[in-house]
């Protein structure tokens, strides 16, 4: 599990993460909503130990992230961060082959080779393998990018923002898989602006305004009308449309 304890950013005057306090258990996907400029993005890097905060701690799974050398970090956690940029001149091989990284530090074998290539399957990229990344489209890219943190193989994976840019149906594509990935007994934690896909998908969530845990808990039993009413300020509210859970202005 991840605990959260008090977490508080300052940045200039502006109180990025109030006193963010919060438990997250391992399993399922959890979705991290809330309006522009909530604090998701700084509270993801803060999970991930890339941002220090003037207060508080992050456990996972019984270690102090923060207390943890890069390559430890690494072994527990992959981190997709928000408009990532790609290194050119790599193939989309090579690129996901980077995940594996941490567990081999330059000297991969042939289970880190497997690993690699399992990815490479689970999303549906080895068509594209010897492609170089730079050459694909931005959805072929961000599938590209999600394969590569899977590579990992870490209990959790942040994802901040894994289906911008992605049309309906690479959306749901890489969702599915993420599904799976959970399914399969990994922790998926992901920024996601679409209400539509993270109602769909989300087992849990996380509601962020203004650097503060509005809600959080299993998506059934938290997440309300009202609830995303006020988190956007704007009416909205829940439908069930042949058994799928959906968003409905108004
Ligand atoms: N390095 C920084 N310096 C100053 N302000 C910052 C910095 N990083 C973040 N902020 C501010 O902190 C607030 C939260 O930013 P953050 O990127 O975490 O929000 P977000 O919820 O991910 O937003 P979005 O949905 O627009 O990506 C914003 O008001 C942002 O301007």
């Amino acid at each position: 599990m991840i605990e959260i304890a008090g977490l508080t950013l300052t940045r200039g005057t502006l109180r990025v993460l109030d006193d963010v306090t919060l438990t997250l258990p391992a399993g399922g996907v959890t979705a991290i909503i809330g309006p522009n400029g909530a604090g998701k993005s700084t509270l993801l890097n803060c999970l991930a130990g890339l941002i220090t905060p003037d207060a508080g701690t992050v456990r996972i799974d019984d270690a102090d992230i923060h207390r943890l050398r890069e390559p430890e970090r690494a072994l527990r956690l992959s981190l997709l961060p928000q408009g990532q940029s790609v290194v050119p001149r790599l193939t989309v091989r090579e690129l996901v082959s980077f995940g594996r990284w941490p567990h081999h530090r330059g000297r991969p074998g042939p289970e880190d080779r497997a690993l690699v290539e399992a990815a490479l399957a689970r999303f549906a990229l080895i068509p594209l393998a010897e492609r170089l990344v730079e050459e694909l489209s931005g959805g072929q890219r961000q599938r590209v990018l999600v394969a590569m943190a899977f590579a990992q193989a870490t209990p959790w994976m942040l994802l901040d923002e894994p289906l911008a840019a992605l049309d309906p149906r690479h959306a749901r594509d890489i969702m599915e898989r993420l599904h799976e990935v959970a399914a399969s007994g990994r922790s998926v934690l992901l920024v996601v602006h679409d209400l539509a896909i993270a109602a769909r998908y989300a087992q849990s969530c996380i509601c962020m305004k203004n650097g503060r845990i509005l809600a959080a808990g299993p998506w059934d039993q938290t997440v309300t009308g009202d609830l995303l009413s006020t988190l956007y300020d704007t009416p909205l509210r829940l439908a069930d449309v042949e058994g799928q859970r959906v968003i409905l202005a108004g």
